[in-house]
Order: C-alpha cells, then structure tokens, then sequence
C-alpha cells in the first residue's frame, strides 16, 4: 500500500484532468474533493457559496480532504485547499504533495475557454484574467510552502504525468 498523492495548485492547473491520468498510470483510485463535496451535498460550489458563504465552504473541503485521503489514491484538490494550514499539514503527513504550477494568464486562458461557472464562483469579483494574476500572487507562497514537489504545469498532460511519476520515483522503465 503506498501513500495518497494530493495535487495542488490554482484553478485551471489541471489537478483534475493530470489527477485522472495519475490514477491510470498507477492503477490507483482517483478523487477530487470539489466532486466529493458536490456529491456529498447535492449541490455546486456556487450554489454553497451564495446559501452559506466562503468560510462555510472552505470547512466543508476540510471535511471532504480527511473523507477522500486513502492508500492508493491520487486526489485533486480544490484550488483553495491550502488556505488553511490545516490542511497543508494533514496532506503534508498524509502523503506526498505535487504542485501544479503555471502563470496566471494560461490559467485563466483555459477558464475562459471552459469556465465551469458552476464549480468555479468569481473569487474576487475582478475579471477572470485579473483574479488569476492576484490569486496567484496571493497563494503561491501556500503552494510551495504545501508541497514535496513541484510540476511545470504548462507542458501536455502526458508530460506532466511523467513529471509527477519521476519526482515520486515511480517511473516505470517503457
Ligand atoms: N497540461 C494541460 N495542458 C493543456 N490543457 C490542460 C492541461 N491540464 C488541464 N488542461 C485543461 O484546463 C482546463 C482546466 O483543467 P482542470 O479542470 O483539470 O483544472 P483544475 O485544476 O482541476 O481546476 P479546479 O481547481 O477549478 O478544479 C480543462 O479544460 C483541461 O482540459
Ligand atoms: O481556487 C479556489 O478557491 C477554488 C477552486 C475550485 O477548485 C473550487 O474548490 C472552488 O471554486 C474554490
Ligand atoms: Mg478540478
């Protein structure tokens, strides 16, 4: 049995598709902890956001990290999780931690194009291009500070994937 692998990074970095891939390549279960919560809930993350507001928001994916981490199991996370140290602690002990690390304006590159506005409420009320660039500016020292390793997020999916395998030393001869 090995260790959870928890992706992390900011909106449109890919923790869900890379996450999805990650799994395959492992034969791990795969998680995310905004599906998690949408399922648990029955509801989207905008429609928690506009009945309770963002501080009940960010306990419910406190909730939903403990409720997902297993042996096993690549989880994406919600690209808030590492606000609170909490979290960055409990998956820093629980497992081993990669970041997904792109600049702002191919994020929000890849949001406008699939905005998902029902999983992704403005953070900020700003335009998509502007929150990204002061989200970025904001967390990426929580990042870093989270994560055993981080991951050019820029390169295809199948790159990335490889990335991750051989920071973990999990790269297997082909
Ligand atoms: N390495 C990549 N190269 C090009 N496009 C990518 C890459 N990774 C993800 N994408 C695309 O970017 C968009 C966002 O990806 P994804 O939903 O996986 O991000 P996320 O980190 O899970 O976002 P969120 O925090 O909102 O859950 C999707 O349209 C996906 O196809
Ligand atoms: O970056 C964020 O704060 C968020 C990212 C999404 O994954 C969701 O968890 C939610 O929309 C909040
Ligand atoms: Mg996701």
């Amino acid at each position: 049995m090995s260790l959870p692998i928890y992706l992390i990074g900011a909106r449109g970095c890919g923790k869900t598709t890379i996450g999805q891939a990650l799994s395959q390549a492992l034969g791990y279960a795969f998680q995310d902890t905004d599906h998690h919560l949408q399922l648990a809930t029955q509801r989207s993350v905008a429609d928690i956001v506009a009945a309770e507001g963002w501080d009940s928001f960010r306990a419910r994916e406190t909730e939903s990290l403990r409720a997902v981490t297993a042996p096993d199991t690549v989880i994406a996370t919600g690209g808030g999780m590492v606000l609170a140290e909490v979290n960055r602690r409990f998956m820093r002990e629980h497992g081993q931690v990669i970041w997904l690390n792109a600049p702002s304006d191919v994020l929000a590159g890849r949001l406008e194009r699939q905005p998902e506005a029902a999983q992704r409420p403005t953070l900020t009320g700003r335009p998509i291009a502007e929150e990204m660039h002061d989200i970025l500016r904001e967390r990426a020292h929580l990042y870093r500070q989270a994560a055993h390793h981080e991951v050019n997020a820029m390169q295809p999916p199948e790159r990335v994937v490889e990335q991750i395998l051989q920071s973990l030393s999990l790269a297997r001869a082909s």
